[in-house]
């Protein structure tokens, strides 16, 4: 999916809503254990309720993953299941020597090798060029790159400063060596979000995917007023809060009423603050 493509898809749902299907076998409701693949009936009655409400499906491949073979039977499920029309993110936080990423990178964009087409994949930048370059040999497959996470640890590392900038500002300016605002985004969490301004300084263009809202405590209003650019330049993830917004037979209406409660806030947050010059909605 290309920038164009995605901003045209916020415009039309006025929503820049990112549905994390971080799906724990032992949260879901237990009417579902009696299903073949439990993970995958939870995941499709989640996407059924939330499709018209979000741009952008976001599975966290560790839950996936401590499944052994049965969860990545989910994972490919899952996304074969989401429309085309939404973007898909594949939270793997990957970066190896380059041998090795372009390894993780055939997992996660290559059909015919894994069975899997992600639009993306998050990707930890502490390897540096070469560990996230061969991410970006992949056509039109994007790069999230981790700038500074909403996590406390986040500090340990990202906010050292070395030649008068913490770490996280040269992430942003080193990586925009290897793509544009068309091939690569950054992960800035919710609870980041007076930093978002100075970020906005650094990545006027790109998008930023924001974790953090909801059970993290991040503001959906103060990461749209700081956040926001002309092509709305955000996409807000919310995974517990919308997943397990219930948990009985009603788990997907209410999964879809926690997200349309977030889009409708979303959009008065695009009337309010992605002000300026291009406007199709
Ligand atoms: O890369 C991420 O998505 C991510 C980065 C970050 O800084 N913080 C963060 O919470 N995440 C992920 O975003 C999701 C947040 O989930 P909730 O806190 O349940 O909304 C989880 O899948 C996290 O792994």
């Amino acid at each position: 999916m290309t920038h164009k493509t995605l901003f045209e898809q916020i415009s039309l749902k006025k929503s820049y809503l990112c549905v994390g299907l971080d799906t724990d076998i032992r949260k879901i409701p237990a009417h579902l254990l009696k299903e073949a693949d439990p993970v995958f009936a939870f995941n499709k009655q989640i996407i059924d309720a939330t499709l018209d409400f979000c741009v952008s499906y976001k599975p966290n491949i560790a839950f996936y993953e401590a499944m052994g073979a049965k969860g990545w039977e989910s994972l490919q499920k899952t996304i074969e299941y989401i429309p085309k029309s939404h973007f898909t993110i594949a939270d793997a936080k990957r970066g190896d020597i380059g041998n090795t990423s372009g390894l993780y990178a055939r997992t996660f964009f290559d059909p015919t090798s894994s069975g899997l087409s992600f639009d993306s994949v998050t990707v930890a930048p502490y390897m540096g060029s070469d560990s996230v370059l061969p991410f970006l040999e992949f056509e039109n497959k994007w790069v999230i790159l981790l700038a500074l996470t909403s996590n406390s640890g986040s500090a340990d590392f990202q906010r050292i400063t070395a030649d008068d900038k913490p770490l996280f500002e040269h992430v942003l300016i080193k990586s925009q060596e290897w793509a544009g605002a068309d091939r690569m985004m950054y992960v800035v969490g919710a609870t980041q979000a007076k930093d978002l301004k100075y970020i906005r300084g650094i990545v006027p263009d790109h998008f930023l995917l924001v974790p953090g809202v909801g059970a993290q405590g991040g503001s959906l209003e103060e990461v749209s007023k700081y956040g926001m650019n002309k092509s709305c330049g955000l996409l807000i993830n919310a995974s517990r809060s919308i997943i397990y917004a219930g948990n009985g037979t009603d788990f997907a209406i209410k999964a879809g009423e926690e997200a349309q409660r977030m889009q409708q806030e979303m959009a008065v947050y695009l009337d309010k603050y992605c002000n300026q010059i291009e406007r199709p909605f």
